[in-house]
């Protein structure tokens, strides 16, 4: 080896950046008002795609309003208006020629409560499918599976297609709502304080269960518990009186946040 060599250094190898997940849905200068109310305040935000996103917040910062607009389901009630956009892939779920439709099938919702159907735990799951597509047979009932194990449902009520929905569990309902949500196969399911009518067995399987449904869909999820959040969410966006404070990766907002309002919320000193 002679010294010319020994005087040229090696290129430095740039240490790769974890890369940024692409955006999946995003609100662009959002605004919403129950009538003169108004309830979401100019809000920007991305929502990566396969990724957990956390809505925190105190009690009625917006957090349920600003989810509802990302499925539009306000539209069905008079008086509320919403303006700015939402972004679904790039197109604007609010514009009202956007059709409902294709909205409920790329954008799923499951609320606080379950709310099975009065019907068997099989019509529970497969009564959307039929709204949207037309299945054999064989094909309802593999798609039907398929959305009970999804939901981690499928070995406790195998046996018992049959039997009505009511008379489960509230956990196991509320993994029958969601089984009822993913079976459509949307892009996107926004959950709505989703255990807070649980107990905390129930809990720790539905939050089990984002961090698999995960691997499929883009989760948004309302909580007001502080250490769901961090323990489920990849990404945190902070709310206060219809204002987006803070939004970043869940790590930082909790460890690290930016904002005093946000540092206050998560340490329990309001809200
Ligand atoms: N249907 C409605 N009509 C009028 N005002 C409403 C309606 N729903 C919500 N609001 C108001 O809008 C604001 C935001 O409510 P929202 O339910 O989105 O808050 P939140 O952060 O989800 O609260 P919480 O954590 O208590 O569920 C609140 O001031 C609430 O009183």
């Amino acid at each position: 080896m002679n010294d010319a060599h020994l005087a040229v250094a090696p290129p430095v190898r740039e240490a790769a950046l974890p890369e940024a997940p692409p955006i999946k849905i995003a609100a662009r200068g959002l605004n919403f008002w129950y009538d003169k109310f108004h309830a979401v305040k100019n809000i920007d935000l991305d929502i990566p795609e396969k990724r957990v996103t956390a809505l925190i917040g105190p009690s009625g910062c917006g957090k349920s309003t600003l989810l509802r607009v990302f499925n539009r389901i306000y539209a069905l009630y008079p008086k509320l208006e919403a303006k700015g956009q939402v972004l679904l892939d790039g197109e604007n779920i609010l514009d009202p020629a956007y059709p409902m439709n294709r909205l409920r099938s790329k954008v799923g919702m499951v609320f606080q409560k379950p709310v099975p159907f009065p019907m068997t735990i099989y019509e529970n799951v497969a009564y959307g499918i039929r709204h949207h597509e037309r299945l054999n047979k064989a094909e309802m009932d593999a798609r039907v599976e398929q959305a009970l194990r999804q939901a981690a449902l499928w070995d406790e009520v195998k046996d018992k297609l049959k039997e009505s929905g009511l008379g489960l569990s509230g956990g196991q309902q509320q993994r029958l709502c969601i089984a009822r949500a993913v079976a459509l196969k949307p892009d996107v399911l926004l959950l709505d304080e989703p255990t807070s009518a649980l107990d905390p067995i129930s809990t720790g399987r539905i939050e089990q269960l984002v961090e698999e449904l995960k691997q499929q869909f883009t989760i948004m999820i309302v909580t007001h518990n502080m250490q769901q959040a961090a323990r489920v969410s990849d990404y945190t966006a902070f709310m206060y009186l219809g204002d987006l404070i803070e939004h970043g990766a869940t790590g930082q907002i909790f460890s690290n946040p930016g904002k005093q309002q946000t540092e206050d919320y998560i340490t329990g000193r309001f809200g």
